[in-house]
């Protein structure tokens, strides 16, 4: 097993050269997939990447071709943040659910005690970006609007490309009808979105930045420069670190594909924290590109659509199948969990639980 697995001994940061990840924290290594074997339909490449996405729900994902969108995207959050905090709150997301928008460091709890998280983000709805320069969803800051064509539109149309691949991967090893996975994500609004995060440097070791939580939707192409993530493998009890590699994309499968596989592809938990040593003396900085479900795709197994789902389906605890089947929209998934996460929303440690998606027993 091991020895497909990336375990990089030897890796330079992105931009921090000199400034190494130590070597003396417990890490996690990833399957390593290759975009570029995928799209040429390598069936090795995608019996590896189905191994991912069922085991630990985490891969590496190289020679995906977004490295400088990404570059430019993180040039356009911080040019975003640099912005007054009187602008950037005139586009901040709110407290009714929706997650678009700018969201202050600080307006979340990341977990039942109430404590606040510590990251700034700008969040840029997928439907804004392909409907620009009509308005979808919202308004975004200067910054936001004058990269869209050069930054924005690039990465997202980049992002959705890989996303949708690994999507018609899925189907057909769920052995889904063609293009039914393809047809959730795309026929209609969605809280698909860029993220663009900053976290301040030297903040305080030993808390959290962002709580332990899954994935909303069903895709996360997530790239970080700095150690930080942190993953909770099945069967494993201690938190441990995903090291950012260089042209490696950091891969997750999302609360959204748990549920509509019947628990076949996983959404793992994971939490970010302080970068670890000396990479805690900068800003760290990560830009994720969210796909998920459309508005009024309803969450439950599609057991219909497909015999391996029905037959993992059939293999559940009760207790485990009722947590696969909240049989809600997406658009109601989604909205819940944001809206509870709000520290104004809140009222106790009830308000965190009612914010969780399938984490439950492990978070
Ligand atoms: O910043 C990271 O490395 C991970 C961010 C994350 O988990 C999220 O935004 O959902
Ligand atoms: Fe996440």
């Amino acid at each position: 097993m091991l020895t497909d697995m990336l375990v990089p001994d030897q890796w330079i940061l992105w931009e921090f050269a000199g400034v190494s990840f130590p070597t003396n924290i417990p890490t996690h290594p990833l399957l390593v997939v290759d975009y570029e074997l995928l799209k040429k339909g390598d069936q090795k490449e995608m019996d590896e990447l189905w191994k991912a996405a069922t085991s630990l729900g985490f891969w590496y994902l190289k020679n995906h071709g977004a490295d400088e969108n990404v570059e430019q995207m993180f040039d356009m959050g911080a040019e975003t943040m640099d912005l007054s905090m009187e602008e950037k709150m005139k586009y901040e997301q709110g407290d009714g659910g929706s997650s678009f928008g700018y969201k202050f460091a600080g307006a979340n709890a990341v977990d039942a005690s109430g404590e606040l998280d510590k990251i700034e983000f700008i969040n840029i709805a997928k439907d804004d970006a392909l409907a620009w320069p009509n308005q979808a969803r919202r308004t975004y800051p200067s910054t936001v609007n004058n990269r869209m064509v050069s930054t924005i539109v690039p990465f997202v149309k980049k992002s959705l490309e890989i996303n949708n691949l690994i999507l018609s991967v899925f189907n057909d090893k769920l052995g889904l009808p063609e293009g039914t996975l393809l047809k959730h994500h795309s026929e209609e609004y969605s809280a698909s979105e860029a993220r663009t995060i900053k976290a301040p440097k030297n903040l305080p070791v030993g808390k959290q930045a962002i709580g332990a939580h899954t994935d909303f939707g069903s895709l996360s192409f997530l790239h970080n420069r700095l150690g930080g993530l942190q993953v909770l493998p099945p069967g494993v009890e201690e938190w441990q670190y995903v090291k950012p590699v260089p042209g490696h994309a950091i891969c997750n499968v999302g609360d959204a594909l748990a549920l509509l596989s019947g628990g076949i592809l996983r959404s793992n938990i994971h939490r970010v924290f302080p970068p670890p040593g000396a990479q805690a003396a900068f800003e760290r900085w990560s830009q994720v590109f969210f796909t998920r479900p459309g508005n009024s795709v309803i969450l439950r197994p599609l057991s219909d659509e497909s015999p391996l789902v029905a037959e993992a389906v059939s293999k559940l605890s009760d207790e485990r199948r009722e947590t696969l089947t909240p049989g809600v929209t997406a658009d109601d998934w989604f909205n819940r969990r944001i809206r509870n996460q709000r520290i104004k929303n809140r009222s106790g440690p009830e308000t965190w639980m009612a914010s969780r998606g399938t984490e439950l027993g492990r978070a």
